[in-house]
C-alpha cells in the first residue's frame, strides 16, 4: 500500500465512522423524540386531582369558607400538614395569613386557588364547595398576584392587559391607580409602552409586584389572593402596598404577608402554627394577646432594624 493508498484508506474509515457516528445521534435523537411524546401522552391522559362543576353565577358576593379542613400532600402522606382549619373571610374584607416558615399558610391558599381536593373538611365560595363552579368561571373570580409574578418581554401596558381578549378602559385605569403602578409609569419616558425585559428584569421586585396586582385587578375577581406579595418589597413599595390594601373593597382579598407592617390594617390576622390556626383577630387584639402574633412582630422588627443599621458588607 502506498502512503497515498493509505491516506485515502483512513479518510475513508473516518467518512465511514462519521456516518455511524451521524446514525448513532439520529437513534439517540429518535429514544429522545419518542421520551418526550411518551411525556406529552402521559400528560394528555392525566386525571385532574381536583373536581369541577358547572356552576357559573352571574352575581358572586366573595363569601369564603375553610371548614374543617385537612390536608396532607399525596408525596407525603403521614406528613398532615393542615389539620381541621377554619374560618371564615367576609364579602369585601381583608385576611391575612401569618405564621413561621412551614407552618402550612402557603398550602392554605393552594387551596383556595383549588389545586388540591383536601382530604376532609371543605372550602365554599359563598355557600357552594369549590369543585362545583366551571372551572374557566372560578379562576376568573379568583384571581392571584404572586410573589415571583410571571412577566413577558413586552412592554408594561401588555403585561398588564395579558391574555385578555377585551377589557375596559375605565377598569384599567382604576386597576393601575389602585395598584400604584401609574406613579412609577409616569417617571418612565416610554410610559406604558416601556419594555419590562426578559423576565421583568429591567424593573424592581416591587414594580414588578405592583403589575402583578394591576393584572388581577383588571380581571375584577371577587376574590384576590396576594400571595407573598410583600416579602422582598422595598419601603416605598411596601407603603404604596399599604395604601393599595386599604382601597380593596369590592372584593374578598387573603393576603400571605411576610412583612407584618403591611397587614396591620386587615380586617382579621389569621396565625397559622404547625397546621393549624392558632391565634385570631385585628392586630390590636393579638398584640393584647402576647402570643405568637405578638412575638413574630418583635423578631422581625429586629430583624428589620437590624438589618438597616448594620453596614453593608462589601
Ligand atoms: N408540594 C409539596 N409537597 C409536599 N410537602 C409540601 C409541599 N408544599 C409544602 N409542603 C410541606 O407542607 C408544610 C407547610 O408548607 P407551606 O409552604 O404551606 O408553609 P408556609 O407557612 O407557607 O411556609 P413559608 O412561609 O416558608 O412559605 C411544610 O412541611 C412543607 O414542607
Amino acid at each position: 500500500m502506498t502512503p497515498g493508498h493509505f491516506v485515502s484508506f483512513i479518510l475513508y474509515q473516518m467518512e465511514i465512522g462519521g456516518y455511524v457516528q451521524t446514525l448513532v445521534e439520529l437513534h439517540m435523537d429518535l429514544i429522545e423524540s419518542l421520551e418526550s411524546a411518551d411525556k406529552v401522552f402521559e400528560y394528555m391522559d392525566h386525571k385532574p386531582s381536583v373536581l369541577c362543576g358547572d356552576l357559573a353565577p352571574d352575581q358572586l358576593k366573595g363569601h369564603v369558607m375553610f371548614k374543617n379542613i385537612s390536608f396532607s400532600y399525596s408525596s407525603s402522606p403521614d406528613n398532615k400538614v393542615l389539620e381541621n382549619v377554619s374560618f371564615e373571610m367576609k364579602p369585601g374584607s381583608i385576611t391575612a395569613l401569618v405564621g413561621v416558615s412551614g407552618g402550612g399558610k402557603s398550602t392554605c391558599v393552594a387551596l383556595l386557588k383549588h389545586l388540591y381536593e383536601p382530604q376532609s373538611g371543605e372550602i365554599f365560595l359563598d355557600g357552594r364547595p369549590l369543585k362545583e363552579y366551571e372551572h374557566k368561571y372560578f379562576h376568573q373570580k379568583v384571581a392571584v398576584a404572586s410573589q415571583e409574578p410571571e412577566l413577558f418581554a413586552c412592554s408594561i401596558q401588555n403585561n398588564i392587559t395579558y391574555g385578555l381578549d377585551s377589557y375596559s378602559e375605565d377598569v384599567l385605569q382604576t386597576a393601575v391607580k389602585q395598584a400604584h403602578v401609574n406613579s412609577f409609569v409616569h417617571s418612565l419616558k416610554e410610559g406604558y409602552d416601556t419594555d419590562v425585559g426578559e423576565r421583568g428584569g429591567l424593573l424592581s421586585v416591587g414594580q414588578k409586584q405592583r403589575i402583578a396586582i394591576a393584572r388581577a385587578l383588571l380581571r375584577q375577581p371577587q376574590v384576590l389572593i396576594l400571595d407573598e406579595v410583600t416579602s422582598s418589597l422595598d419601603t416605598e413599595s411596601e407603603k404604596m402596598i399599604q395604601t393599595a390594601l386599604a382601597c380593596f373593597t369590592t372584593q374578598t382579598t387573603l393576603i400571605v404577608a411576610h412583612r407584618l407592617k403591611t397587614i396591620e390594617g386587615a380586617d382579621q390576622i389569621i396565625v397559622i402554627d404547625k397546621g393549624m390556626v392558632s391565634e385570631k383577630g385585628t392586630h390590636m387584639e393579638l398584640m393584647e394577646n402576647k402570643g405568637i402574633y405578638y412575638k413574630l412582630r418583635e423578631s422581625r422588627f429586629n430583624e428589620d432594624n437590624n438589618e438597616t443599621s448594620q453596614p453593608s458588607e462589601k
